[in-house]
C-alpha cells in the first residue's frame, strides 16, 4: 500500500507469541476494500489445530506480566498509546482502506481506540484492595484483585481498532494476557495494532492476533480451560451462542451485543440539536454502530418541522469512497448489508410507510442515505436493528406512550431523547430500559463512561472505572493471628 507513511504497519501476517506468522497450509483471506472491492491485503487462515500453541504462549506470558509492577506494564501501555497517535495517519488510512469508513472518521475512531489505552494505563496503577474489621480478635481481613488470567477477544468489522482496545487495554492493564480474533473483514487495523504493541515493548505473547475461521477458532477459545474469559462484540445471536460454548468451562464474559436505540423528540425540544444529533447517531459509520438510532420517535406537534429540517440534511450527505475529500457516507461492508436496508424498506412501504429521502443503490456497496415517514410498530423497522444508513420517524402524542413503545424490544444498549424539561429529563433517563441515554445529545462514546447494554444487548461494561473489574478476580484472604 504506497500510501502508507510505514508500509511496515501493513502486517499480512499472525502475531503469535511476538512473531509473524504465516497459516502451517500457507492459506490465505483477501481483505477487499468494499469502496472498489480491490484486495487490500492478505491474512492467514490458521487451522483450529494452530490455536492451542496459542493459548499456551498465552499462559506463559500472562504469569510474567502479571508479575510487573504495575507501574511498568502502564508505561508499555502508554507508550502505545503514544504510537498510535504518531501514527494516525497511516492507521486511518489502512482503517478506511478495509472498512470503507471516511478518512476523518477513521482517524476519528484511531484517537477513540488509542483513548482506551491511555485511560487504562492510569487505571493499572490503581488497582486497589481493602482490609476489613475482622469479627475475631485473632482474625485479619484483606481482599486484593488479581488479574483473571490468560483471556480472548472476539470482535467486529464495524469498529476494527476501538473494539480491539476496548477489550486489551483494559486486559493487560489488569495484568492479563489477550488473544483477539478480529473480524476476517477488518483484520489489518487490528494486526497493526499488534505492530505498534511490539514497538511499544509489551512482551511476546501478551498481546496475540489471530486469523481465520470464526466458529472454529471461536470454539477452541471457548473450549479451553486456560481461556478464563471472552469478550465479544458483535451480534446478539453470535453472543448467545459464545454464551453456551463457555457454560461447560464456566468463563468469565463481557458482551457487547445488538441495538435497537429509540431516539425520541419532545415538543419542546430544541429541534436544531435534535436535528444534529440524529444525524450524528443514525449515520455515523453509514449507521453500522450498535448505538445508531434505529427508531426515531417524534412528538406530533413538531413531526413536520423535525422531518423537513431532517431531509435538508440527509439530502446533503455525499456518498462516496472513503478515502475522497468531503465523504460523509462510504461503502456499506457487504452486500447482505444492503439487502437488510432494502428489506426494511421495503417492508415499511409494503405497511403504509413513504420514503421521503434517498433509498436507493448507487452501485457497488454504496447506499443512497434514507429517510422514511409514517413509521409504526408494526414494522421490520420497528423490531430489527437495520444496522444501515435509514432514518425511519414514528410520530407520537404522549410520554408515556412514547416510553412505552422505546422499551418494547428485547435490546438495551443506547437510547436517546430531546426535551428542555428538566422534570422530564429526570422522568424519562429513569423510564428508559438502556444501559446508556443520551439527554440532548446524540453522540455518547467515549473511554470515562461505562459502555454497554441491559436485557439481551450485553453483559459487563467497557471503559471507565468500571471496565477493568471485568479483567479481575477478588480474593479473600482469612488470617490468624
Ligand atoms: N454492542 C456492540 O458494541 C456491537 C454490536 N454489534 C452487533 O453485531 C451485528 C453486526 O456486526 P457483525 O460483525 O456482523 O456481527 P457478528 O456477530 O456476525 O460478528 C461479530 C464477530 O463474531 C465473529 N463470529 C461470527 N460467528 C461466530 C461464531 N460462530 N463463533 C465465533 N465468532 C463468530 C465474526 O467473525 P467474521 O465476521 O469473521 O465471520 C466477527 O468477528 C449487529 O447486530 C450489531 O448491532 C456490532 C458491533 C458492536
Ligand atoms: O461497535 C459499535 O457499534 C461501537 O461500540 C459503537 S461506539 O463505541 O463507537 O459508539
Amino acid at each position: 500500500m504506497s500510501k502508507l507513511k510505514d508500509p511496515t504497519l501493513l502486517k499480512e501476517a499472525c502475531l503469535i507469541d511476538g512473531a509473524w506468522v504465516q497459516a502451517a497450509s500457507g492459506e490465505t483471506i483477501a481483505v477487499t476494500n468494499p469502496a472498489d472491492g480491490s484486495v487490500v491485503g492478505r491474512v492467514p487462515h490458521l487451522a483450529a489445530e494452530e490455536i492451542p500453541a496459542v493459548i499456551a504462549a498465552s499462559a506463559v506470558a500472562q504469569r510474567a506480566w502479571a508479575a510487573l509492577p504495575a507501574k511498568e506494564r502502564a508505561a508499555k501501555l502508554r507508550r502505545w498509546f503514544d504510537l498510535m497517535i504518531e501514527n494516525v495517519d497511516d492507521l486511518g488510512l489502512i482503517m478506511t482502506l478495509e472498512q470503507g469508513k471516511p478518512l476523518a472518521e477513521a482517524k476519528g475512531e484511531i484517537a477513540y481506540a488509542a483513548s482506551f489505552i491511555e485511560w487504562f494505563a492510569e487505571e493499572a496503577k490503581r488497582i486497589y484492595g481493602d482490609t476489613i474489621p475482622a469479627p475475631k480478635a485473632d482474625q485479619r481481613i484483606t481482599v486484593i484483585r488479581q488479574p483473571i488470567g490468560v483471556t480472548a477477544a472476539i470482535t467486529p468489522w464495524n469498529f476494527p481498532a476501538a473494539m480491539i482496545t476496548r477489550k486489551a487495554a483494559p486486559a493487560l492493564a489488569a495484568g492479563c494476557s489477550m488473544i483477539v480474533r478480529p473480524a476476517d473483514l477488518t483484520p489489518l487495523s487490528a494486526l497493526a495494532l499488534g505492530e505498534l504493541a511490539n514497538r511499544a515493548g509489551i512482551p511476546a505473547g501478551v498481546l496475540q492476533i489471530v486469523t481465520g475461521s470464526a466458529s472454529k477458532i471461536g470454539k477452541v477459545l471457548t473450549d479451553s480451560d486456560v481461556v478464563r474469559k471472552l469478550s465479544f462484540t458483535g451480534s446478539t445471536e453470535v453472543g448467545r451462542l459464545l454464551m453456551a460454548q463457555c457454560a461447560p468451562t464456566i468463563k468469565k464474559m463481557s458482551l457487547e451485543l445488538g441495538g435497537n436505540a429509540p431516539f425520541i423528540v419532545f415538543d419542546d425540544a430544541d429541534l436544531d440539536a435534535a436535528v444534529e444529533g440524529a444525524m450524528a447517531s443514525k449515520y455515523r459509520n453509514a449507521g453500522q454502530t450498535c448505538v445508531c438510532a434505529n427508531r426515531i420517535y417524534v412528538q406530533r406537534g413538531v413531526y413536520d418541522a423535525f422531518a423537513a429540517k431532517l431531509q435538508a440534511k440527509v439530502a446533503a450527505l455525499k456518498v462516496g469512497d472513503g478515502t475522497e475529500p468531503g465523504t460523509d457516507i462510504g461503502p456499506m461492508i457487504e452486500p447482505k448489508a444492503l439487502d437488510k436496508v432494502e428489506d426494511h424498506i421495503r417492508d415499511a412501504l409494503e405497511k403504509g410507510a413513504a420514503l421521503v429521502q434517498g433509498g436507493k443503490r448507487l452501485g457497488g456497496l454504496f447506499f443512497e442515505p434514507a429517510i422514511l415517514t409514517g413509521v409504526t410498530p408494526a414494522m421490520k423497522v420497528a423490531k430489527e436493528e437495520t444496522f444501515g444508513p435509514l432514518a425511519p420517524l414514528f410520530a407520537f402524542d404522549t410520554e408515556e406512550e412514547v416510553v412505552a413503545m422505546a422499551n418494547d424490544t428485547i435490546f438495551g444498549l443506547a437510547a436517546y431523547f430531546y426535551t428542555r424539561d428538566h422534570a422530564r429529563m429526570v422522568r424519562v433517563s429513569e423510564a428508559l430500559e438502556y444501559g446508556m441515554v443520551g439527554h440532548n445529545t446524540g453522540l455518547i462514546s467515549n473511554e470515562v463512561a461505562p459502555f454497554g447494554g441491559v436485557k439481551q444487548s450485553g453483559l459487563g461494561r467497557e471503559g471507565s472505572k468500571y471496565g477493568i473489574e471485568e479483567y479481575l478476580e477478588i480474593k479473600y484472604i482469612c488470617s490468624a493471628v
